[in-house]
């Protein structure tokens, strides 16, 4: 089968005030139809540049992007994006906020009553159906994420990518999020790329986890199967030996193998400066 998208030897480089900078080098990744990966990796790796660029928000300086036979060069309905701050519109109702989405996407082949029903849907499908009329300042942190996700899928995206859309909020209100994230992927079969530095998100999360290493020229370093049958219930999995083994593998990689080495380059170039001084 062919992947739904495919990045081809992706490289980043940003110019800078101290020249050219290597973010990202070679990222090769085929990603299916209604698959769940996870980018994982320390911060500063790359792994928001990556989303960017399948997002269309920046465009590789080598290889590129093909989703679904179409090399990607500017962002779309078909990638929508959920950031980790909800990004609404914050003089608009939830469900006007959605419904600007929808009109974008849809003003021509759905009816009023439709797009009113299909926002509707939408924000039904996070459990937010409650709270329609609702601005963003009337709401907590993450029923404002659950409105952004509800935004999201609304627009029918062949990939929803998220970058950490759930980073910012408390652990109780993350697993509630996680949860209803995996009923709708279970629902809808969306392909999804999510940005975590939460192990047990991704290992919970995950079809994948495509683990990154550390930069300059970041590249993939290694990637995790997750086999675990869904549905996945959290509680049942604490103790399940290929969970525990999967979250084993991904903390090896970060903690291990791409350990962040830059307090001891520090370090020696402070301990440098140290015996010039003395010199
Ligand atoms: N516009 C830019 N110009 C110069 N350097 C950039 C630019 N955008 C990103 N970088 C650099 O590229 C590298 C990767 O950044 P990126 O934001 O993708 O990392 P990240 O893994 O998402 O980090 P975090 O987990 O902290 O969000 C970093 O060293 C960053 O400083």
């Amino acid at each position: 089968m062919k992947a739904l998208l495919e990045l081809s030897n992706v490289g980043m480089k940003f110019d800078t005030p101290k020249g050219q900078f290597e973010a990202l080098k070679e990222v090769n990744l085929k990603i299916d139809s209604g698959e769940f990966v996870s980018l994982i990796g320390h911060s500063g790796c790359g792994k928001s540049t990556v989303l960017n660029i399948v997002a269309g928000l920046l465009q590789a300086t080598d290889g590129g992007v093909i989703l679904d036979n179409h090399e990607v060069t500017e962002p779309g309905p078909e990638r929508a994006v959920v950031f980790q701050n909800h990004s609404l519109l914050p003089w608009l109702t939830s469900f006007e906020n959605v419904e600007l989405a929808v009109k974008q996407v849809f003003k021509k082949t759905k009816t009023k009553a439709e797009i009113r029903d299909w926002v509707e849907h939408n924000l039904e499908l996070v459990h937010m159906g409650h709270a329609l009329h609702k601005k963003p300042d009337e709401i907590s942190g993450g029923m404002k994420q659950r409105v952004g996700i509800a935004r999201a899928l609304a627009m029918q995206p062949q990939v929803l990518l998220m970058d950490e859309p759930f980073g910012a909020l408390d652990a109780l209100t993350r697993a509630h999020l996680q949860d209803s994230l995996m009923e709708i992927h279970a629902q809808l079969g969306t392909t999804v790329i999510m940005i975590t530095h939460d192990v047990d998100e991704a290992v919970l999360l995950s079809d994948r986890i495509v683990m990154m290493t550390n930069g300059p020229s970041a590249t993939i370093g290694e990637i995790l199967d997750v086999n675990v049958p869904r549905p996945r219930d959290r509680l049942a999995l604490a103790d399940d030996p290929t969970f525990v083994r999967c979250r084993q593998q991904v903390l090896q990689f970060l903690y291990e193998k791409q350990r962040k080495v830059e307090p001891m380059r520090k370090r020696n170039s402070n301990n440098a400066e140290a015996a010039r001084k003395q010199a």
